[in-house]
């Protein structure tokens, strides 16, 4: 069920603007994006519904949601344990899973895709999904990387069609990017913006160019680490210790790309190579597909640029 509510949008002085209140979310992806987003949204009380097409990465993807979130009520709460086990039980209730997108988009207010990075797979996934969701439900891709105009070609509602890029890990990271094609509505734009406002997320507007805002600046940074180190001016170790200790940086280049994926970086420097064929920061790194190949994907299969095993 959508709402529609009227309120006056600061910076706009009286002009009157309409959103859609979103109350049922359905997240497509239960990988380490779509639980995070699944996380906040159901500790923020949004009925949330997590999409997947490998139940297994579902059941992981709930005990993941519950023991962060008994992290967060640990500290929150230390004083309150009985507040804190009624927010547990509420955030956990408002969380449901399923391996069938086509039959839970039927009742839902926003569909947030955070599937692999692969245009062919979003629009195919969006393409059928346009055809079972009601007419008010608002489409929104996590793409990192991927033009959001191109995602919705597949789809006949170009103008409740936006991005919504999270960072990762995202019950940590503070922003949210929100993406507005040249179709995407106001009213679907605000109402992003209002959806991320209610996750406690500070959000910026982007217009849809490649990498958006933080990914057009972070991905040379991190591709200019990985020739550096291709080249042989520094170890892995050297990089990452520079950049934290020289710039404050939570994690160095390599570290990050550990924890982002590798195998979504390469999508990402794939995609990218593909539509700029002479742009030599695109090139293929030796480095990153061995890895890939081997199939060390970073944290999440134990091993990438270092070991976690
Ligand atoms: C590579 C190609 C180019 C990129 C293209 C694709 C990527 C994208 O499209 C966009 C992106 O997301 S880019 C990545 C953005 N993320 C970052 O830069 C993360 C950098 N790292 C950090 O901030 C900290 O190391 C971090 C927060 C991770 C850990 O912090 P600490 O080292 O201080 O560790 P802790 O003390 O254990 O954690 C601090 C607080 O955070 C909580 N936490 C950590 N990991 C979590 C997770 N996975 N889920 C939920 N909560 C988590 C932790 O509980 C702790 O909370 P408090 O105790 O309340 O402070
Ligand atoms: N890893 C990161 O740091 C960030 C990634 N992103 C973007 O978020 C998206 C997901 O990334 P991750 O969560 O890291 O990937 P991931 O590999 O952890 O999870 C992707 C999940 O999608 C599922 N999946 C694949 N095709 C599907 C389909 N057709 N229907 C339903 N589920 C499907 C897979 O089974 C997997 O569980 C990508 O578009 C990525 O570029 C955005 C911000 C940060």
């Amino acid at each position: 069920m959508a709402f529609f509510t009227h309120h006056i949008c600061r910076g706009l002085s009286s002009s009157a603007v309409r959103h859609v209140v979103i109350k049922n979310v359905t997240i497509i992806g239960g990988g380490q994006m779509g639980a995070g987003i699944a996380q906040v949204a159901a500790s923020t009380g949004h009925a949330v519904t997590l999409v997947d097409t490998n139940e297994d990465i579902l059941k992981k993807a709930v005990k993941g949601i519950e023991g962060n979130l008994k992290r967060v009520v640990k500290k929150k709460f230390a004083d309150k344990p009985e507040a804190g086990e009624e927010f547990l039980q509420k955030a956990m209730q408002n969380v449901s899973i399923s391996t069938d997108a086509g039959s839970v988009v039927q009742g839902t207010d926003l569909v947030v895709e955070a599937i692999v990075e692969n245009l062919k797979v979003k629009q195919d996934l969006f393409g059928g999904l346009d055809k079972l969701a009601p007419a008010h439900t608002i489409f929104a891709s996590n793409t990192s990387s991927l033009s959001i105009t191109d995602i919705a070609s597949s789809t006949n509602r170009l103008d409740r069609f936006g991005g919504l890029h999270f960072f990762n890990p995202v019950p940590v990271m503070r922003l949210v990017e929100v993406i507005a094609t040249s179709s995407t509505s106001q009213e679907t734009f605000d109402s992003l913006l209002n959806f991320s406002k209610m996750l406690g997320k500070t959000s910026v507007s982007c217009k849809d160019t490649p990498g958006f805002i933080v990914n057009r600046l972070l991905l040379p940074y991190i591709l200019d680490a990985v020739r550096m180190y291709e080249r042989g001016d520094g170890s892995k170790e050297d990089i990452d210790i520079a950049m934290k200790l020289g710039c404050g940086y939570p994690m160095g280049p390599f570290e990050l790309s550990d924890y982002v994926g590798l195998d979504t970086m390469k999508f990402i420097m794939d995609g990218w190579s593909a539509a700029n064929p002479d742009n030599p920061m695109f090139a293929q790194s030796e480095v990153l597909n061995k890895l890939v190949a081997e199939g060390k994907f970073g944290k999440k299969t134990g091993e990438g640029f270092y070991k976690y095993k």
